[in-house]
Parts: C-alpha cells; sequence; structure tokens
C-alpha cells in the first residue's frame, strides 16, 4: 500500500491510499529535525488506535523543505523496505514536464498539485493553494505547469504584522461579521479575509486576461472553504487536491518505468 507525504513550510500530511481511496490522513507540524524512528513510532501509533492494519511498500514525497527528504528517506528504508518516490527529483517523471526559465526549481507542491488537477479536470486551469503561501498554479491545455504568483500566505502575513506592529496583536483568520471594524481584532480580520478575496479575484482575472481565455479555478488548502464562501472566487474547492497528485504522479511512474 502507498504512503504519502505531503510536506509543507508549516506542515507534513501523511496519507495511506489503497489504491482506489485514502484509508487515513495525519498532520504533524514540519520538522527536518524528526527521524525516521520517531515517525515510525507516531505513524505505527496512530494506526493502532485507528485500526489501520495494513502493510505500507510505497511511499511517494512532495517536500517543500529539501531537508526533510533525508529522514523521510531513512523511513522509507527502514521501515517500509523500499526507496521512495521524490518529487522534483530527475527520477520521478511528471506527467507533463513544467514549461518555466531554465534552472527554476519550481516548488514541488505546485508540481503534485497541477498534476493532481489536470487529472481530473483537463487543461487551462489556475490553482490556488492556501498554505504557508498563497500559490496561484497555471496548468496549460496538456496539463504542464507554465507559470504562476506566489504571495505571502495568510497566516504568514498576519505573523508578520503582529510581530512588525507593537499594538496589533496575534489573530487567527476568519470571516469578520462585517467589513468595517469597530475594535481592532475585527478590523485586522477584515484586512486579511477581504484583502485575500481580493487578491486572488484580481489575480485570477488578470490571469485569464493574459492568457485571452475563461479558465477553470481550483481552490486547495486550509483555508480555500473558508475564502470561497466570501465570494465566488472558485469553480470548485478540492482539500484532497495534492494528495489526489501524489497518487497521480505514483501511478505515472509505474507505468512509465
Ligand atoms: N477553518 C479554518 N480556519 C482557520 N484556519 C484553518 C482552517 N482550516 C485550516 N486552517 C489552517 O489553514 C492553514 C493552511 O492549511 P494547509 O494545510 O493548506 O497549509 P499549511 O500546512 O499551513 O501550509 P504548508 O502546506 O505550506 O505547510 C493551516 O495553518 C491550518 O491550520
Ligand atoms: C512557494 C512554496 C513555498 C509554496 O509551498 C513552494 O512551492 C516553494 O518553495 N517553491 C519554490 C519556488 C517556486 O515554486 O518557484
Ligand atoms: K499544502
Amino acid at each position: 500500500m502507498l504512503l504519502a507525504i505531503d510536506c509543507g513550510n508549516t506542515n507534513t500530511v501523511f496519507s495511506i491510499w489503497d489504491g482506489s481511496r485514502f484509508l487515513t490522513t495525519w498532520r504533524t507540524k514540519t520538522d527536518w529535525q524528526r527521524t525516521a524512528d520517531q515517525y515510525f513510532v507516531w505513524l505505527t501509533s496512530l494506526m493502532q488506535s485507528q485500526k489501520v492494519d495494513v502493510k505500507i511498500d510505497e511511499v511517494i514525497v512532495s517536500a517543500t523543505v529539501p531537508r526533510v527528504v533525508f529522514n523521510l528517506r531513512v523511513l522509507a528504508d527502514r521501515y517500509f523496505n523500499c526507496r521512495p518516490m521524490v518529487v522534483g527529483k530527475p527520477e520521478c517523471l511528471l506527467p507533463t514536464p513544467p514549461r518555466v526559465d531554465p534552472g527554476t526549481a519550481v516548488g514541488p507542491d505546485r508540481l503534485v498539485n497541477t498534476a493532481g488537477a489536470f487529472d481530473r479536470h483537463g487543461g487551462n486551469l489556475i490553482v490556488v493553494d492556501f498554505g504557508t503561501a498563497t500559490t496561484l498554479d497555471v496548468v496549460d491545455d496538456d496539463g504542464a505547469y507554465v507559470g504562476g504568483v506566489i504571495a505571502p500566505g495568510v497566516n504568514v502575513s498576519l505573523e508578520a504584522f503582529h510581530m512588525a506592529a507593537a499594538a496589533l496583536p496575534h489573530v487567527d483568520v476568519t470571516r469578520p461579521e462585517r467589513v468595517i471594524g469597530t475594535n481592532t481584532v475585527a478590523c485586522m480580520q477584515s484586512g486579511a479575509f477581504w484583502g485575500y478575496i481580493g487578491l486572488v479575484k484580481e489575480i485570477t482575472a488578470r490571469i485569464k486576461a493574459e492568457r485571452g481565455r475563461e479558465m477553470t479555478v481550483i481552490g486547495t488548502g486550509g483555508l480555500a472553504s473558508l475564502f470561497a464562501t466570501g465570494d465566488q472566487l472558485f469553480d470548485r474547492v478540492e482539500d484532497d487536491l495534492t494528495m489526489h497528485g501524489l497518487t497521480v504522479i505514483h501511478q505515472y511512474n509505474k507505468d512509465h518505468t
């Protein structure tokens, strides 16, 4: 069975794929110092407590933090007796290679998202992912990633704001009752919520104008469903898009090697 690992700058998500569905999904803080033994103890205790009694014999990893790959390789090798596929490494094939400036190391999460979205919806897409960064990725008609936009993530900007301004507290992003806040927290939440709605609307409109055509917009990442309540930003919200993309790339490599 396949263990798919999506390691972002903030969180790392583990999912077990039985070939037709995900049996479970677990999330932990990304920490490059965590050892293979620590991952294994954590995984096995979750598997036992949720009665997930399966044998993992394949692993695929997408890591936006290069340093975590070493310990995840050891995890796969020592405990699952396999070599992991690592997205972005030359030996891991992509269904359609990206078309970007030479020498650009596209984030593997963006490659995975675009592969997953193309598999489900075909080409001509914009994928918006609200993670540590807010990324907008353009998928061409043939499924290739052809560039996009990287903006600061919602939580990153709120945290930076709190650190930079002495009188501003830490706030969590949420949809405020009104646009005009009548206290500091409500004002900040309004700035974050409506500000990111505006960012996504403006950038998706400009991408469509630059390409001169309508495009399907897919939202993913923990905050996509929250932002979807504010305006018609997305044609679809798919929380499992990155995990789906990992299974697509894994299957593609099995079929082509
Ligand atoms: N309903 C919600 N309200 C507020 N925050 C949420 C909600 N759902 C998820 N989040 C938060 O949204 C953030 C984005 O989640 P996601 O898993 O997409 O990215 P991440 O783990 O922060 O980033 P990365 O993948 O880059 O590590 C997380 O910090 C998560 O705790
Ligand atoms: C932009 C992030 C941080 C989003 O997770 C990641 O995809 C990344 O580190 N990318 C590298 C740069 C690029 O994608 O062009
Ligand atoms: K993510």
